[in-house]
C-alpha cells in the first residue's frame, strides 16, 4: 500500500527516518512519486555509472552448460572462469525453473507487504539476527545511500528450523530455492577443489567452504535519477561462492580486471549467475578471483535478485589451503576468523576490493 503524500519527508533527517527507522525502505520512498533523487542517495561522480566505462564486447562472461556435470570440459570451463573472471552463468544446472520463478514471485510478494509488516523484520525489531529487513548496505557507515532494499535470511545447519522464523509470505519458496541449489553448490565446490588439487572435501573443509548460508531477497525500485546513484556499489562478496538469481531486467556489471571496464551480465532465462567470493579467493591463495561488481539503478523498471551467499561458519578460521601451498608458493593471506572478516565488511560502505586487505599476509 503506498503511503499518502502528506507524509512526504522534507528534511534530510526525515528521509533517513522514513526509509531506515520507520521501515518504509527505498521502495516506500520511490512510491511517493518523487520527481528527483533525494540528496542522501547522490553518489560521488566516480561511483556513478558512465557508459564510456562499459566494455564494448558484451559476450565475455562465460555461460556454461551443465547438462553433463562429469564432462572434463565442463570442469575445465568452470575452473577457468573462476580464475579469469570470477563470474560465470550456468544453464541446465538441475534447479527446476518453477523453483526460480516461485522465489522471484515470493520476493515481489514480500515487498508488497505494508511497511509496518516488513518493519517487524528490521534489525531493531526482528526476533532473531537470522532475519533482517534493511535498506542500502550499511546506512550508519555510508556516505551516500544505495537504491536497494533487502531481506536477509540466515540458513543454519538445520535449514527447516532456521526457516521457521522467516516471513511466511516467502518462507517456503526461499527454502525450496536454498534446498534445490544445494546439489549445484556441492558439485561446483567439488570441481573447484579438484582444480586446486584438493582430492577430498573432509568435514573441516566442508564447513569452511559451505558451513553456513545466507539468502538475500533484493528489491531495486524504479529510480527518478538513476544516473546519480547506484543499486549496489562496487564490492566483492565475502562468501566462498554466491549463487545469484536475477530477473529479466538486467543491470549487474562485473569488472574486467584486465581493462578495468565494466561488463554487463545479461539475464539468461533459467540461468544462475555464480561468482567467487573473498573467502574462496583467500583459501585458493588468489587462484580463484573474487571480482568487483555493482548494480545500476533503473529509471524504468523495478528489479529483484536473489543471491545465496555460501559461507564458512562464523567461527571458522580461514586461510590458504595446505594443498595450495604445498608446492612452496608464497602465502598471500593470513588466517582470519571468518566472523571478524564479515564484521569488517559490514563496518564500512562498499569500497570495491578493499575488504580483502584485511586478510593480506
Ligand atoms: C545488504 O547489502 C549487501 C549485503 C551483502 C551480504 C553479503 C553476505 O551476507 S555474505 C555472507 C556474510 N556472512 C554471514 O552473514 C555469516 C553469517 N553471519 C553471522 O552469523 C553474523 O552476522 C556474524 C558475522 C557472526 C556477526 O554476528 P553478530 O555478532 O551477532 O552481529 P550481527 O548483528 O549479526 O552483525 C554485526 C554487524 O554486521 C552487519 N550485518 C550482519 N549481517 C548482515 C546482513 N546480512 N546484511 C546487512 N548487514 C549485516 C550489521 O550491520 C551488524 O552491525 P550493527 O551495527 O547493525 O549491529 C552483500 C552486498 C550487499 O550490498
Ligand atoms: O542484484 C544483483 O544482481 C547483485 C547483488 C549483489 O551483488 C549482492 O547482493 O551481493
Ligand atoms: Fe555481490
Amino acid at each position: 500500500m503506498a503511503p499518502s503524500v502528506s507524509i512526504l519527508p522534507s528534511s534530510p533527517l526525515n528521509i533517513l527516518d522514513f526509509v531506515v527507522n520507520k521501515g518504509h525502505g527505498v521502495k516506500g520512498l520511490a512510491e511517493l512519486g518523487l520527481k528527483s533523487l533525494p540528496s542522501q542517495y547522490i553518489q560521488p561522480p566516480q561511483e556513478r555509472f558512465e557508459t564510456n566505462n562499459e566494455e564494448a564486447n558484451q559476450d565475455l562472461i562465460p555461460v556454461i552448460d551443465m547438462s553433463n556435470w562429469d564432462d572434463p570440459k565442463v570442469a575445465r570451463a568452470v575452473c577457468e572462469a573462476a580464475r579469469k573472471w570470477g563470474f560465470f552463468q550456468i544453464v541446465n544446472h538441475g534447479v527446476a525453473s518453477h523453483v526460480l520463478e516461485d522465489v522471484k514471485d515470493a520476493t515481489h510478494r514480500f515487498y508488497e507487504l505494508p511497511a509496518e509488516e516488513k518493519h517487524k523484520y528490521s534489525k531493531e525489531r526482528s526476533v532473531s539476527n537470522s532475519v533482517r529487513f534493511g535498506t542500502s548496505f550499511t546506512p550508519e557507515a555510508e556516505n551516500a545511500l544505495e537504491w536497494k532494499d533487502y531481506l536477509s535470511l540466515f540458513v543454519a545447519a538445520n535449514v527447516d528450523e532456521a526457516a521457521s522464523l522467516w516471513p511466511p509470505v516467502c518462507r517456503n519458496e526461499a527454502l525450496e530455492y536454498v534446498k534445490s541449489s544445494e546439489p549445484v553448490v556441492k558439485k561446483l565446490m567439488a570441481i573447484l577443489m579438484k582444480g586446486l588439487n584438493v582430492k577430498e572435501i573432509d568435514e573441516n573443509k566442508e564447513s569452511m567452504l559451505m558451513g553456513s548460508k545466507r539468502i538475500n531477497l533484493n528489491y531495486y525500485p524504479k529510480c527518478p535519477n538513476p544516473e546519480l546513484t547506484v543499486g549496489v556499489g562496487r564490492h566483492s562478496d565475502v562468501s566462498t561462492l554466491t549463487v545469484l538469481l536475477q530477473d529479466d531486467i538486467g543491470g549487474l556489471y562485473v569488472r574486467n580486471t584486465e581493462t578495468m571496464k565494466w561488463i554487463h551480465v545479461p539475464p539468461v532465462s533459467g540461468s544462475l549467475v555464480i561468482n567467487v567470493g573473498d573467502a574462496l579467493q583467500i583459501m585458493s591463495n588468489g587462484k580463484y578471483k573474487s571480482v568487483e561488481h555493482r548494480v545500476v539503478a533503473n529509471g524504468n523498471s523495478n528489479r529483484v535478485s536473489v543471491p545465496i551467499f555460501v559461507n564458512p561458519r562464523p567461527s571458522d578460521v580461514i586461510g590458504p589451503l595446505p594443498e595450495v601451498l604445498q608446492s612452496g608458493e608464497k602465502r598471500l593471506y593470513k588466517n582470519v576468523v571468518y566472523k571478524d572478516y564479515v564484521m569488517h565488511f559490514f563496518s564500512k560502505g562498499h569500497d570495491g576490493k578493499a575488504t580483502v586487505e584485511f586478510a593480506k599476509a
